[in-house]
């Protein structure tokens, strides 16, 4: 744990009666960083909330916050914020009432609590609907109110689980966007839960790659796109030409295949992997048959039949397509692959 460290997970384990949700999990996060928990279904995303804001009780573990132990601390005492994908929004209330609800309960004066609600509200541009209800609100805007519910609170951490599911694709897009900048302009330290690994690299200071209750791996967006350290991080955010290494070669269905020009592969890594873009097509010491081609806007997309077993390949598209059947030369290079130390 370092002297920035604001909230703070150390060895908690998370069961639901015998069964372990989570293991021993390890997570340190400075002030005012948005840090995205990625995973798919069932890997322990929801329970690691659930923990943090003092829902479930760790089997084992300590959580700080702020300098103090939280790990036994009831839920109403942490000053954690949680925002649903549901949003909870009281229906016979309107956007005011609604973001006041907390601030009347906590008996502020009157004053106080319109400066703080009309604060809330026009950070995230609602200050024209207060008197709506949430059924006259898009889905959008019913997100916004649930933001600026909790964030009128002022929590020291505000979790946000699967904050954009419930929105269609081009709205979701306007509220990563939205999101992003609620965050930098409050300064909140939130911690997002998502299965979708493009929101989380749009969105997230830090990345943390959850699988069966583990983290996989923790890194900013640039070092889990780029630089992915296991098979499962890299498969996750879109890899296809995955190897095991072995004895310096790669290992294939047909045995271990050295690497272009032919020198062992250097140092303890466990795999290497390129992404289509990421293979040299045209030229090269391999070469396979194309099997199948597809457009993908940007690019197109080719599968190779080759000694290596398929390769998925593409090139950016003003480029004379290559015909189904032809046989052509490809390259792995080494320095465009991720190094993985872990294929399992
Ligand atoms: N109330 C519960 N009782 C027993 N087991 C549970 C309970 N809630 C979750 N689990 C189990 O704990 C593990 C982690 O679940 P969790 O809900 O944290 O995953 P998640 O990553 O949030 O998944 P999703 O993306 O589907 O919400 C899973 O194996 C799940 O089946």
């Amino acid at each position: 744990m370092s002297d920035l460290t604001y909230l703070s997970l150390k060895d908690v384990t998370l069961a639901y009666g015998k069964s372990v949700a989570v293991d021993r999990l390890s997570l340190d996060i400075t002030r005012g960083e948005l840090i995205a928990l990625l995973g798919p279904s069932g890997c322990g995303k929801t329970t690691t909330m659930r923990a943090i804001t003092g829902l479930m009780r760790p089997a084992a573990g300590r959580i700080t916050l702020d300098g103090a132990d939280i790990t036994y601390l009831p839920a109403n005492k942490r000053q954690v914020g949680l925002v649903f994908q549901s949003y909870a929004l009281f229906p016979h209330l309107n956007v005011f009432e609604n973001v006041a609800f907390g601030l009347r309960l906590k008996r502020l004066d009157g004053k106080t609590l319109d400066t703080r609600v009309d604060g809330g509200l026009d950070l995230v541009g609602l200050s024209h609907l207060t008197n709506r209800k949430p059924a006259e609100l898009s889905g959008g805007q019913q997100q916004r109110v649930a933001l600026a519910r909790s964030l009128v609170m002022d929590p020291k951490v505000l979790l946000l689980d699967e904050p954009l599911s419930n929105l269609d694709a081009r709205l979701r897009l306007e509220m990563r966007t939205e999101l992003q900048r609620v965050q930098r302009e409050s300064g909140v330290t939130m911690v997002f839960v998502t299965h979708d690994q493009s929101e989380a690299l749009a969105l997230a200071d830090r990345i943390v790659v959850m699988k069966d209750g583990y983290i996989e791996q923790l890194g900013t967006p640039e070092d889990v796109y780029d630089r992915p350290s296991t098979r499962f991080v890299a498969d996750f955010v879109g890899f296809e030409n995955i190897f095991a290494v072995e004895n310096g070669k790669l290992k294939t269905a047909d045995g271990e295949v050295p690497l272009n020009p032919g020198a062992p592969i250097e140092g303890t890594v466990k795999g290497l992997a390129w992404r289509p873009s990421k293979v040299t097509l045209g030229s090269g010491s391999f070469s396979g048959i194309v099997k199948g081609s597809s457009f993908a806007g940007h690019a197109r997309e080719y599968l190779l039949d080759s000694a290596l077993g398929p390769i998925k390949a593409e090139q950016p598209v003003p480029h004379d397509a290559y015909a189904i059947g032809d046989r052509i030369a490809f390259d792995l290079a080494p320095e465009h692959a991720a190094r993985l130390n872990r294929m399992e």
